[in-house]
């Protein structure tokens, strides 16, 4: 994340009014030199809910810097879809550059498009499909071990689930050892950007050496070995593989050129940062809405009886599984795990018909629109009805942008289809066999890279009805 916030761009703002009804109004006063820094740093979900009481569009100081906070969906709308034209995604800190290199989500201009083209087909609707066997396996396997009565920590299983899916999935590695190996330097790597992204690091300078900065370095270093061992087999292999990493490896761009060892790198690590905890704190995060709304789990069983009956879900499953895909949604709306998006306004930028001045950052946040009762009737409640999944029963009208945990525009997230068509599955073949009751207690969302619960997530697995007997008996 970069500190500078640049001119005050609401300054010039602020002056006349109002455009389109969205006037922008002053935020909290904040403080000498850190401005609102403290208040924002201290909760940065109560921050930006407070500053969508104000109004939709809200100036604050970020440091020095005057910011912008958007609401409103129109607006929020403007800002993704100008991303790249009149807005340039900010710079996400050392550590981040570090690990993920040139890769999509760190190219700007010419060069993110080259790579956006070339990533892309690996990740379409019809890959995915092929990365469906090995989600469902996967899930598959985890379920096999699970008894009833053990007890689990659920953030714990879902990370090593989704790891294994992405690993598999990513680079096609089929031995343990390989997928562990790859699996924890990650692990150490993206531990390290998620302290420094939520700490006092992302306020210093490149240059300055932390202990937690050398040790992404030597993450980093592990995961290049690591991923070039695995390059080098899939070069030296003459039968295409089902993997993402073969997809990127075949593929051009219009003078017919393909990525480089060191691009195929940048990307594969791009793909599994931006995959995996992303993932794995949305289920984390149904189960626990699931565990705490008995009536919405009752609802999701009958689907998954009635489509699935006795066997596993496979990708055609997804499309019969709508309530399941409400579910995902309805989780990825009460707790996004991208909570917030910025922008650095470049010359030419506008927003709600008003200019905005160059350097002016802009915000906006999944967490405080998607809690907007004016866009969802009982926004803290978890209804994936709301979606509009039972038979005969409307969705409610819920205007584009209000909900955007994938964000949107040119930038959108390349593996939209690859998630959701990922935890329904997950989702799909654990909660047909077994329901996880968590352990009584408050569970805050604590937002770092990724919106993560605040402490262990423990629960007892129980076995689903008639299974249960099953069970017993064996
Ligand atoms: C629930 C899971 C996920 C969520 C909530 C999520 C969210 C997002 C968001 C909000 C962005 C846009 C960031 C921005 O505008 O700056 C994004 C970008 C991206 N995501 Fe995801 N993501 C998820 C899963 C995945 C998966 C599974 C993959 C890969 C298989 C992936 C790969 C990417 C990539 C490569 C980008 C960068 C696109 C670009 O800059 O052109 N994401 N994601």
């Amino acid at each position: 994340m970069t500190t500078q916030a640049g001119p005050a761009a609401a300054d010039g703002a602020a002056a006349d009014g109002a455009t389109d009804g969205q006037k922008i109004v002053p935020g909290p006063r904040g403080v000498p030199l850190l401005g609102n820094l403290p208040e924002f740093g201290k909760d940065p979900l109560a921050f930006f809910e407070r500053l969508r009481a104000r109004g939709d569009f809200v100036s604050w100081r970020f440091g020095r810097g005057r910011a912008l906070f958007i609401a409103h969906p129109s607006t929020i709308g403007e800002l993704l879809t100008e991303v790249e034209r009149t807005f340039d995604q900010p710079d996400l800190g050392i550590a981040f550059r570090t690990l993920l290199g040139n890769g999509v989500v760190v190219a700007k201009g010419a060069d993110w498009r080259r790579k956006r083209s070339l990533v892309q087909p690996s990740v379409r609707p019809k890959q995915v499909r092929s990365y469906a066997a090995t989600m469902a396996e996967c899930a598959v396997a985890l379920a096999d071990r699970w008894r009833d009565g053990q007890r689990v920590d659920v953030k714990k299983e879902m990370a090593a689930l989704t790891q294994l899916i992405a690993v598999r999935t990513i680079f096609g590695v089929d031995t343990a050892a390989d997928a562990e190996a790859i699996g924890r330097a990650m692990d150490v790597a993206q531990k390290e950007i998620g302290a420094e992204f939520s700490g006092l690091g992302a306020l210093l300078p490149d240059w300055v050496p932390t202990p937690g900065r050398a040790r992404v370095k030597r993450a980093t270093a592990v995961i290049d070995a690591e991923v070039s061992r695995v390059v080098a087999r899939h070069r030296d292999g003459d039968t295409e593989r089902p993997d993402l990493l073969s997809r990127l490896l075949a593929a051009q761009d219009e003078t017919g050129a393909h990525l480089s060892d060191r691009e195929i790198r940048d990307e594969t690590v791009t793909l599994y940062i931006g995959g995996h905890e992303t993932t794995s704190s949305t289920l984390v995060w149904a189960w626990h809405l699931l565990s705490r709304n008995p009536r919405v789990r009752a609802a999701l069983t009958v689907e998954l009886d009635r489509v699935l009956g006795d066997r596993e879900p496979g990708f055609d499953d997804y499309a019969r599984l709508t309530y399941t895909q409400a579910v995902v949604k309805e989780t990825l709306r009460l707790y996004p795990t991208i909570w917030l998006l910025t922008g650095m306004a470049k010359e030419g930028a506008m927003l709600g018909g008003r200019p905005i001045a160059p350097g002016t950052r802009v915000w906006s946040s999944q967490w405080a629109t998607h809690r907007d009762a004016r866009w969802f009737t009982d926004p803290e409640e978890f209804r994936p009805e709301r979606w509009g999944t039972t038979d005969g029963e409307p969705a409610e009208e819920i205007p584009e942008y209000a909900w955007f945990p994938f964000g949107g525009g040119p930038r959108v997230c390349l593996g939209t289809r690859f998630a959701m068509v990922e935890a329904v599955l997950v989702l799909a073949v654990l909660a047909r066999r077994f329901r996880l009751d968590l352990d009584p207690g408050e569970i805050r969302p604590v937002p770092s890279l990724t919106l993560q619960p605040d402490r262990e997530v423990l629960a007892t697995v129980r076995v689903r009805g008639d299974r249960a007997v099953r069970e017993e008996g064996r």
